[in-house]
């Protein structure tokens, strides 16, 4: 087990069950010092979006990395005001050019815009057709966005990527996901560090001697769950991963379920402000 770990996708691809994530990573060099020190420390899964502004940044670091490119997975998103059939190739491409790539491993509908997220979905289809993305899917959709989505979708979306920490446990969209076998990916895995001193937590993570955010790492991982944490500092980075040491018990894993508390950090996918 390491980063290199991954889960099988249900086309048949696979994906590193551990990412960075770059939101708020700024463009330039933040971003790019933050995919360098994560690909050096061994992580292969990047996870970025046209609506983080830092694609240039993430494409530039890959490129000039040692790393082959085939082995890296990279995930980008379309962004709401470029959903549409139309809209959505051409943000496909724009997101290409930014990622100086000719293919991402996977690009995600961001967030199920009424009206718009099938039509988006099926540009996806043919991107995925033609090559250009190797997997797709969707993030932020709801039990009943996905079932929508499922009466007409010629490709299964593979993954949908959800608001998942240990506050927020997201138990009907895991038990819809893994009925369907879409694999469920977590944003905002660690909480967004704004709950480390939970009594839980820390008590487990005393046990192990280990830190907070290691132990809700390796919940996911045990879990089945895709998590990208974010960092763009090189100690943290590695700390967020080292977690391939230690493994929690049923009873611990039963302690993590006492921790759920329905607290949404983002919005809820049906009161979202689309704009539209
Ligand atoms: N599909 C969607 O709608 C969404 C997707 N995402 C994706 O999910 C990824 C992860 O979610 P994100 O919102 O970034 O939240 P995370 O839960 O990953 O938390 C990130 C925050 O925690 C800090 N942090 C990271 N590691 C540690 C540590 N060991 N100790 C203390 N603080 C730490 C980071 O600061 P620092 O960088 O300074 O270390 C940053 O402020 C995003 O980057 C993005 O790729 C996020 C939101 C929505
Ligand atoms: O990916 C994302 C980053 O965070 C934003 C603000 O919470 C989200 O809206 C978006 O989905």
């Amino acid at each position: 087990m390491s980063l290199r770990t991954t889960r099988k996708l249900n086309n048949g691809t696979e994906i590193p069950a551990i990412g960075l994530g770059v939101y708020k990573a700024e463009a330039g060099e933040e971003v790019y010092q933050a995919v360098k020190s994560a690909l050096e420390l061994g992580y292969r899964h990047i996870d970025t979006a046209s609506l983080y502004g830092n694609e240039e940044g993430v494409g530039q670091a890959i490129k000039d990395s040692d790393v082959p490119r085939e082995e890296i997975f990279v995930t980008t998103k379309v962004w709401n005001d470029e959903q549409g059939y139309e809209k959505t190739k051409a943000a496909f491409t724009h997101s290409l050019e930014r990622l100086q790539m000719d293919y991402v491993d996977l690009y995600l509908v961001h967030w199920p815009v009424p009206g718009k997220f099938k039509e988006t979905y099926q540009a996806l289809e043919e991107i995925y057709r033609d090559g250009k993305a190797k997997a797709i899917g969707v993030s932020n959709f709801e039990p009943h966005h996905l079932e929508e989505l499922l009466e007409t979708a010629e490709v299964k979306p593979v993954v949908n990527q959800v608001e998942l920490h240990p506050q927020l446990q997201q138990q009907a969209v895991r038990e819809f996901c893994d009925k369907h076998n879409i694999l469920v990916e977590a944003w905002a895995p660690l909480g967004k560090a704004r709950y480390f001193d939970h009594e839980v937590l820390q008590k487990l993570a005393n046990k192990y001697n280990k830190k907070p955010s290691q132990i809700i790492v390796r919940w996911q991982y045990q879990s089945g769950i895709i998590t990208i944490p974010k960092s763009v500092h090189k100690e943290r980075q590695r700390e967020n991963v080292d977690i391939f040491d230690f493994e929690l018990t049923e009873q611990d894993m039963n302690a993590m379920k006492t921790i759920d508390a329905n607290n949404r950090l983002g919005a809820h996918p049906d009161e979202f402000d689309y704009g539209v």
